[in-house]
């Protein structure tokens, strides 16, 4: 059925005048159709109001890993690699297929209701995370990350290389493209140039993209220099692994040259402020990444470190980090983050939309605006980047279809959902079954 979004004000994030007030927004089928002042003549569908709301283009969280959702506040208080080495992998370790379901139906629930409407997602038991991300009707890119310090490492026998072919044969382009498989190496430290070349070399003669954790931490960014005499960035676009679409998540240590390089290859920095912040990574230098004109998208990353999929909360910690950092309160405005979440993080995972304009897929959220800590309205996008939390969302929709609505999941089991984290994903990653 049809959906009219009626006297609604609308973020259409229009280059010119990115906010329209009383318009009705038009969706028939997978697409938004019309985008006007005038109510559509002889409409027939379902009418949705939009009397103190306001419409935007949903959300993309361009670098998570969603089944992580099971650890939210399991290791707070370390380092990456404390974090990683001594708590995150061991608890890993014991995943099941079964655990990752519910892990990825959990984050799925906390990202459809918090209005993020397609997220990239790098893990493993891939399949798994592609068929729930299929069931709940998001939009995904998924990849399945390689590490390997196995000298004798070959592409072809490798157990990541043979998920990724299968995920591809099996995922890639499913449902018109709502789901997209993409390469992956999870960093430079974790890997070497024999895995970068196969794995780059599959990615590029397949048409897919790539995704990798570039120069999170001080000491990888060292490290790799002290080994090579070049950044992560450099070494591995000696491995032809930016000469695809590609995101880099964190940036943080990232170099000026580095940033050119990330431009000319149109490789996508994506930005995770909280956890950037919680593990003590550092600050990424986004105005720098923007100077340079390097595509900038957001990422929650994994919930173990953020400890959640809210992608407002996000906004708002990119909005103003730089501020701090640079003590110059005009550094990276609201609807520089506004566009980082939408159009940004469409650019990264190679999708057209971040637009509310006809012709553009009905990703669409509906926030109510009728709160004490949304009033007054002076600026939508600055109540929306500074103001307004994942809980203000009533209504998600991907590709016209409704996902969410007031407390409501379509197409998720939450009853069900919960009580499996509960009773057996999160006893089982404890060591307890
Ligand atoms: N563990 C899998 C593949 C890695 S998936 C992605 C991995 O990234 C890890 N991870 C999550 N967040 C971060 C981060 O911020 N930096 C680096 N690694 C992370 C996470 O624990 C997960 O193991 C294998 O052995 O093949
Ligand atoms: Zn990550």
């Amino acid at each position: 059925m049809d959906i009219l979004f009626e006297h609604v004000t609308a973020v259409t994030m229009d280059e010119a005048s990115p906010v329209l007030e009383d318009a009705f927004v038009l969706v028939s089928g997978r697409k938004i159709v019309s985008v006007t002042r005038q109510e559509p003549e002889h409409f027939k569908g379902r009418r949705i109001s939009g009397q103190n709301k306001v419409l935007m283009p949903g959300l993309v969280n361009a670098h998570t890993h969603i089944p992580m959702t099971l650890l939210r506040g399991y290791a707070d208080g370390y380092d990456l690699q404390t974090w990683l080495n001594d708590y995150i992998f061991p608890a890993e370790a014991q995943l099941t297929e079964r655990a990752v379901t519910a892990g990825t139906y959990l984050g799925l629930a906390e990202m459809i209701a918090s209005g993020t409407t397609s997220f990239s997602d790098m893990y493993y038991f891939c399949d798994r995370i592609a068929q729930a991300a299929a069931a709940a009707g998001i939009q995904a890119n998924i990849c399945r990350a390689v590490i390997s310090f196995d000298p004798e490492y070959r592409f072809e026998t490798d157990q990541a290389g043979i998920e990724l072919r299968e995920l591809k044969e099996r995922w890639h382009g499913y449902d018109e493209g709502r789901i997209q498989i993409e390469a992956s190496i999870h960093g430079e430290y974790t890997s070497h140039e024999k895995v970068w070349r196969a794995v780059a070399g599959y990615a590029r003669e397949h048409g897919l993209g790539m995704h990798v954790h570039v120069s999170e931490t001080k000491k990888e960014h060292e490290e790799c220099i002290a080994r090579s005499g070049l950044t992560p960035a450099q070494t591995l676009d000696r491995a032809g692994v930016w000469d695809t679409r590609a995101q880099a998540a964190h940036c943080v240590w990232v170099s000026e040259e580095d940033l050119e390089l990330f431009a000319r290859k149109k490789v996508t920095a994506v930005h995770n402020p909280v956890s950037n912040q919680k593990l003590a990574s550092g600050i990424a230098p986004v105005p720098a990444m923007l100077r340079q004109g390097v595509n900038v998208a957001l990422g929650t990353d994994g919930v173990a470190s953020n400890n959640c999929h809210d992608l407002f909360g996000e906004m708002k910690s990119a909005a103003l980090i730089h501020k701090a950092a640079t003590l110059d309160p005009t550094v990276i405005p609201a609807l520089e983050v506004l566009k980082m979440a939408t159009a940004g993080g469409n650019a990264a995972q190679g999708r057209n939309g971040g637009r509310i304009e006809a012709g553009m897929d009905a990703n669409l959220i509906l926030l109510d605006f009728d709160k004490p800590h949304l009033t007054p309205c002076h600026s939508v996008v600055s109540n929306l980047v500074f103001a307004a939390r994942g809980s203000d969302v009533v209504l998600t929709m991907v590709r016209g279809k409704v996902l969410y609505e007031k407390g409501e999941w379509k197409t998720i089991d939450l009853d069900a959902v919960m009580h499996e984290v509960r009773n057996y994903a999160v006893p089982k990653i404890l060591g307890r079954l």
